[in-house]
C-alpha cells in the first residue's frame, strides 16, 4: 500500500524531504502556508498595513556557508551561476532550479496552512488545514514538520522595556538600513544576526552599540583567500584527535584575524558555541564604527540602556538579536518540546530521537531543527532520507525507552561541549551526525568502504575521491557515493570538480544530471 504522507512547509528542508519521499515511492504532498516556495530565504517586505513580516530574512542576508558545501548532495551548485557564497536571492534561485529539476511543483499546494495535526489511534495524523477555499481535514500516514525554527523571535523579559521611547525592535522584522542612519543604535547579543546588522548599520549610524554577555569567535568567510571551510576537513573532523583539531582551528582563526578585541573575546573554545561569520565585524570595531560592551541588559530606560557593568547608553534605537524559539503552533506540544532538561534548563530543549522523531508519536518527523558549524541543506535531506529509510522498512526505530535514554544522553553530551544556552539546545558535529543517520542506510562515506573502492573500480579515480572526501573542502557529493540511495555518478562528479576548485560545473556533471533528469528524477 502507498503511503500517504503530508509535508508542512516548502523550505530547505521541505523541498527535499518532498523529493526523498517522492524517491521512496510515496504518495507526498507539501502544504505551505504562503504563496511561494523557499520558507525563510524568501525574502519579503513588511506588510504594508501591519508591518508585519513573515522571513526573518533582511536585504543583506548572505549564506552563512559557502556554495560548495552548501547545495544538496546530488544537485551542485554551478560555479558559473552562484558565486562563492550565495546572498538570498541566489539561494532563493537554487531551490526553484531544485524543485524544477525534481518536477516538485506540482506536489506543492501553495497558500494552504496547516493549523491542527492530531494523531489517532492507529497512528494516522488528522490534519486540518485552511486555504482561501476554507478549512479542510484529511488523514496522513506519515507528517513531516518542515517549518525551521527561525521564525518565532525570542524576546527576553527585558526590565523596564515599556519605559523606553524609543524604537525597539527584534531582528525578525529587519529588513534594510537606511531607516538608522543619523541614529545612535544598540544591538542586542553576538549571533548571525547581530553581526550581520551591525555591520550593515554601522557606517551610517551616529554610533552603533554591541552588547554581548559572553562574547564571541567571528569567523571571517575567507581565510588566504579561500571560503573558510575549505580549512575544514572529514580527516579533521573525525580522524584527527578532537583536541588537535580545536587547537589548529583556534591558531589558524587567530593567525588569521589577530587578537580579539577584549570586550569580544570569550572565555569558552571556538565550537563551544555556534559559530558567527562575518569578514568585516571585527574591522569595524578596528577602526572604530563599532562600540562592543561586555554586559548583560539590567533594564531598558527611558532613554536607552542600564548594563550591568553600570555603564548607560543613550540611544534612539534598540534591535534585540536574541535569536528564536522552537516552536510548531501546529503540532501537539508534548510531540517536541522537552518537558524539563536535566541538562540545559531552555525553552528550546526538545525531545526528538536524533533531533528528528519522537519516543512518544509514531511518524511524525521534524527536519532541519539544527544548529551547526557548517550548512543545513545537506543535513535536512540526510535527515529526510534517514526517515523515508524508517517510513520504507528500511530499518526499525530503537524502542521508546532506547530513543528516550539516546536524548537524555544527547542533552548530556550538550551541557559537556557546548556554552549553557538557549542557542545550544540543537546542535551537531555535521560529520559525525550525518554519519550516524546513513549509518543504517550503508550510506556513511566510511574509509574503509572507500578504500575497497580502489581494488573493485577504477583504482585511481577511487583514490582522487578518497583522498577529495577526506581531505578536501566537505562538499555534499560525500552523502550519495554509498548505500540506499546513492547516485554514484553525479557524486564522484561534483566532488571531484569542487576539490579542484574548477569554475564551472564539469562535463561529467551536466552529463550525470542529464540522465538524472531524463530517466532517474522522481515523478
Ligand atoms: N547569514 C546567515 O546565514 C544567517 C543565519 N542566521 C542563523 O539564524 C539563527 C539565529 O541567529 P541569531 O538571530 O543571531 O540568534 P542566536 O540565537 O544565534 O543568537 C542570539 C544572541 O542573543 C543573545 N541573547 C539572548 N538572550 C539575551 C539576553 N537576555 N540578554 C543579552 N543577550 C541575549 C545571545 O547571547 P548568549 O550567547 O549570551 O546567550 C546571542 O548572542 C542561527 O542559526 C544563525 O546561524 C542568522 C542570521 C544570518
Amino acid at each position: 500500500m502507498t503511503l500517504k504522507v503530508l509535508i508542512v512547509g516548502a523550505g530547505v528542508s521541505g523541498l527535499t524531504t518532498l523529493k526523498e519521499c517522492l524517491a521512496a515511492g510515496f504518495e507526498a504532498i507539501i502544504f505551505e502556508a504562503q504563496g511561494h516556495i523557499g520558507g525563510q530565504w524568501q525574502y519579503t517586505d513588511p506588510d504594508p498595513v501591519t508591518g508585519e513580516v513573515h522571513s526573518s530574512i533582511y536585504q543583506g542576508t548572505i549564506f552563512n556557508s559557502c556554495r560548495d558545501t552548501s547545495s544538496f548532495s546530488d544537485f551542485p551548485m554551478d560555479p558559473a551561476s552562484y558565486s562563492v557564497y550565495t546572498g538570498h536571492k541566489q539561494f532563493v534561485q537554487y531551490l526553484h532550479e531544485y524543485a524544477t529539476f525534481f518536477n516538485l511543483m506540482s506536489h506543492i499546494k501553495l497558500g494552504t496552512r496547516v493549523m491542527k495535526c492530531v494523531q489517532l489511534e492507529g497512528g494516522k495524523w488528522e490534519i486540518t488545514s485552511s486555504a482561501e477555499e476554507g478549512a479542510k481535514t484529511g488523514t496522513y500516514d506519515a507528517l513531516f514538520a518542515c517549518t525551521g525554527h527561525n521564525t518565532t523571535p525570542f524576546i527576553p523579559q527585558f526590565q523596564g522595556l515599556a519605559d523606553f521611547k524609543g524604537q525597539f525592535i527584534h531582528s525578525h522584522v529587519y529588513r534594510t538600513p537606511g531607516a538608522f542612519e543619523g541614529k545612535k543604535v544598540a544591538v542586542i547579543g553576538v549571533g548571525s544576526s547581530a553581526v550581520d546588522i551591525a555591520s550593515e548599520l554601522a557606517p551610517q549610524a551616529k554610533a552603533l552599540h554591541v552588547i554581548t554577555r559572553k562574547g564571541g569567535w567571528i569567523i571571517p568567510r575567507f581565510v588566504f583567500g579561500k571560503p573558510v571551510e575549505a580549512f575544514d576537513s572529514r580527516f579533521a573532523a573525525t580522524v584527527l584527535p578532537s583536541a588537535i583539531t580545536k587547537w589548529a582551528q583556534t591558531k589558524l582563526c587567530n593567525l588569521f584575524i589577530g587578537d580579539l578585541p577584549p570586550k569580544l573575546k570569550p572565555k569558552h573554545g571556538i565550537l563551544k558555541a555556534n559559530p558567527t561569520v562575518r569578514s568585516d565585524f571585527l574591522e569595524k570595531i578596528h577602526v572604530g564604527l563599532i562600540t562592543p560592551h561586555r554586559a548583560g541588559i539590567e533594564k531598558f530606560a527611558e532613554k536607552g540602556l542600564l548594563l550591568t557593568n553600570g555603564m548607560e547608553l543613550d540611544v534612539d534605537v534598540i534591535i534585540a538579536c536574541t535569536g528564536y524559539l522552537i516552536e510548531f503552533p501546529y503540532l501537539p506540544e508534548d510531540s517536541y518540546r522537552a518537558k524539563k532538561s536535566l541538562f540545559i534548563d531552555s525553552p528550546n530543549s526538545v525531545n526528538l530521537y536524533e533531533l528528528v522523531t519522537p519516543p512518544n508519536y509514531q511518524n511524525l518527523f521534524i527536519i532541519g531543527i539544527l544548529e551547526l558549524p557548517g550548512p543545513l541543506p545537506p543535513m535536512a535531506e540526510i535527515q529526510a532520507r534517514w526517515s523515508v529509510g524508517i517510513l520504507a522498512k528500511k530499518f526499525n526505530l530503537p524502542t521508546r525507552e532506547q530513543m528516550s535514554k539516546s536524548i537524555e544522553q544527547f542533552q548530556q553530551h550538550l551541557a559537556k561541549n557546548y556554552v549553557h544556552s538557549d542557542r545550544h539546545t540543537v546542535t551537531i558535529e555535521p560529520f559525525q551526525y550525518a554519519d550516524r543517520l546513513l549509518r543504517p542506510l550503508h550510506a556513511n562515506p566510511s574509509f574503509s568502504a572507500l578504500f575497497r573502492k580502489i581494488f573493485t573500480s577504477n583504482p585511481f579515480r577511487a583514490l582522487s575521491v578518497l583522498n577529495a572526501v577526506y581531505m578536501s573542502i566537505p562538499s555534499s557529493g560525500q552523502f550519495r557515493l554509498l548505500g540506499e540511495g546513492a547516485d554514484q555518478e553525479i557524486a564522484v562528479a561534483s566532488i571531484l570538480r569542487i576539490a579542484k576548485g574548477a569554475r564551472e560545473l564539469s562535463k561529467e556533471e551536466k552529463e550525470a544530471l542529464r540522465k538524472m533528469r531524463e530517466g532517474a528524477s522522481v515523478p
